[in-house]
This record gives C-alpha cells, structure tokens and sequence, in this order.
C-alpha cells in the first residue's frame, strides 16, 4: 500500500477536517446565538382582548395592553430579556406637536406598567423616543412653517417624553429621532430627575432607509407621513460620518448605540465596534423581516434557516444584541 502524499505540494492545512462531523463544527463555532441576544419590538393598540394583525408584516400583530402583558410573560419563558414597546396612538390623540407622546396615561405608559405588574424585574422595558407615532404629519420631530424638523424645540419635547417613560418605569429610554443634542439633553434630565439607573441605547446611527415601511403601518404613521425624513436621518451612502453620530451619543452619555437597519449597515456595525468597543446592538427593521417572510413564501429558502443566517451575521460582525421580529421564533429554535 503507498501511504506517502499525493504530492510534496499537498495543503498541511486543510480547513475542511474540523467541518467534517456536528460534533466537530460545534467545537469550532466562533459565534454563538442565544437567546438573550434578543430584544423583541412589540405594537401596542388600544381597546382589551384586541390582536390586530398588521398586513405588511406578516405573523406580527398590534396587541392591547393585556395582549402585552402576556407577551412579555411569554419572552420571560424564553429566555428574552428585553421587549421594545411602540404605540400604535389613536388617530384623535395625535396632533400637530405629538403632546400625546408626554401624557401619563399614554398607551406607552399603560404597557410599561402592564409589562411590569406581569414581569416584575425579569424584563427590560426599552422605549422609544421619538414623536412619529404621536404626531398627525408622522414626522419624528416638530415641523416649522418651512416644513423643516426643527432641532432644539424638539429635543425639549422629547425630554418630556423620555422622563414620562422613566416615571412609568421604562428601563431603557431608546431615542430614535437623529436630532442633535437630545442624548446629552435626555442624559441630564435624568440625572437631574430621579432616574440615575435609566440606561440610553441611542439610535445612534440611523439611516433614511427604504426599509421602514412596514413598521410605519404597524403604527399608523405610513398614511400620514408626506415627504421623506432625509433631513435627520442618515444618508445611507455614509459610513465615516455614522462614526462620528456614533462617537457623540457615546460622548453625550448613551449606555450603548444602535445601528439601524441591520443587514445592509453590516459595515458600520463592524466598524462601531471595533473604534469604541461599546455594546453595540441592530435594529433588523420591519421591511428586513418581512423580506424574509415573503422569501421564504415565494420558496427562496426555508424560513428558519434565513432567519437564523441572518441573526448570526449580526452577532458576527459585533452587535451584543439585535431588536428583531423574530424574537420568539428564534428563541424557540434556540431552545428557550
Ligand atoms: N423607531 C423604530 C423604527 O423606526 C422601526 C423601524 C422598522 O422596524 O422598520
Ligand atoms: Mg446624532
């Protein structure tokens, strides 16, 4: 029997050997997926006992309060350590300066308490900061005769909406609105506040993206909305600059920075990470989802396995979490 090599140029290295056997590929995984790596972004609606399915967003629905609560209960089982709440505000409480987004008995306020009267401390509460889902125009910010989002008056407004989530018990206050200043300002209103312990994750690098479609019917902004939101969000042409939006809500006192949409900021995710070594999490936004659903429909690929392909990639390229709505349909096939 001739046992010597093929030939004297024959790889040493072959990479395939540790790919050969499960037990092997599972010894040599780099990245792992749990599901504690999950934050999940629920919609919340008005009325008792109500689930309104969203259309464009397929397997995702608007709960009332209580349909809330026992979600949350439902991400405690698995293993979930965090829900995003997003209200879906009736149309007579909108208004031009979005005044609904700092009223303590909004729908936000009542999920948190709900949330919390089910969860106690299992859960983290995130909220978001930011007046689309209060305003008639579906503009994030307050809009000036010349139709511009206008900055400093803004960020006045959005303390008052963050302190009104802090009072109802938010754990983590999630400014998604790309006017300048309102981190710091968020930050010092509480400290100042009784809310020393309310963590920042800043939408810090988000972008004017083609993606968000679907969440803007989830809460009822999509209809309204005339124009773009080019004017504070990001162009998505720009990575040096998502650094710098990045470097000041880490300076202006943000715990940890988001980058949203996920999939095709990939890089600056990457990049975040590797210049400030903060936690860094991806938003997968609404349109990513619902990709993958209508992949998955139309018979690109099993649904799972997209799904599961793509979380990865996010954990790969250095975010400590991602918000997704696949939350409870990962962490199910994660075991939890
Ligand atoms: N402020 C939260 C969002 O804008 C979410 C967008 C999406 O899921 O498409
Ligand atoms: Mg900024």
């Amino acid at each position: 029997m001739i046992r010597t090599p093929v030939s004297a140029s024959y790889p040493a290295t072959r990479l395939r050997r540790t790919r050969a056997h499960g037990w092997s590929r599972a010894m040599h995984r780099e990245t792992v997926l749990t599901p504690a790596d999950l934050i999940w972004p629920l919609f919340v609606t008005s009325g008792n006992g109500v689930e309104e399915p969203v259309a464009s967003l397929p397997g995702v629905s608007r709960w009332s309060v209580d349909g809330i609560a026992k979600r949350a209960r439902e991400a405690v089982q698995l293993g979930i350590p965090c829900v995003a709440l997003f209200p879906n505000t009736p149309g007579d409480a909108r208004s031009d300066d979005g005044a609904e987004a700092y009223n303590p008995d909004n729908l936000m306020c009542r999920a948190i308490n709900a949330v919390r009267q089910a969860c106690g401390n299992d859960i983290g509460i995130l909220t978001d900061v930011a007046l689309d889902p209060y305003t008639t125009h579906g503009q994030d910010g307050l809009v000036g005769t010349d139709g511009y989002v206008v900055n400093d008056a803004t960020v006045a407004v959005l303390v008052d909406q963050a302190l009104n989530q802090a009072e109802a018990g938010a754990d983590i206050i999630a400014p998604s609105d790309m006017m300048d200043g309102r981190v710091k300002a968020i930050r010092m209103a509480l400290e100042m506040g009784d809310y020393p312990n309310v963590q920042i994750m800043a939408y810090a690098a988000k972008f004017a993206s083609a993606f968000y479609g679907p969440f803007r019917d989830a809460v009822g902004s999509g209809d309204r909305l005339a124009g773009d939101k080019k004017s504070y969000q990001m162009d998505p042409a720009n990575g040096d600059e998502a650094l710098r939006e990045i470097a000041m809500d880490i300076a202006e006192g943000a715990d940890s920075v988001m980058v949203k949409p996920g999939l095709a900021y990939l890089d600056i995710i990457y990049r975040a990470k590797e210049a400030f070594g903060v936690p860094v999490f991806a938003y997968q936004v609404s349109g990513e989802y619902a990709l993958i659903e209508a992949g998955a429909a139309a018979g690109v690929g099993d649904r799972d396995a997209l799904m599961m392909e793509k979380l990865i990639g996010f954990k790969r390229a250095g975010c400590s979490g991602v918000l997704t709505y696949h939350a409870p349909q990962a962490a199910r096939l994660l075991g939890g």
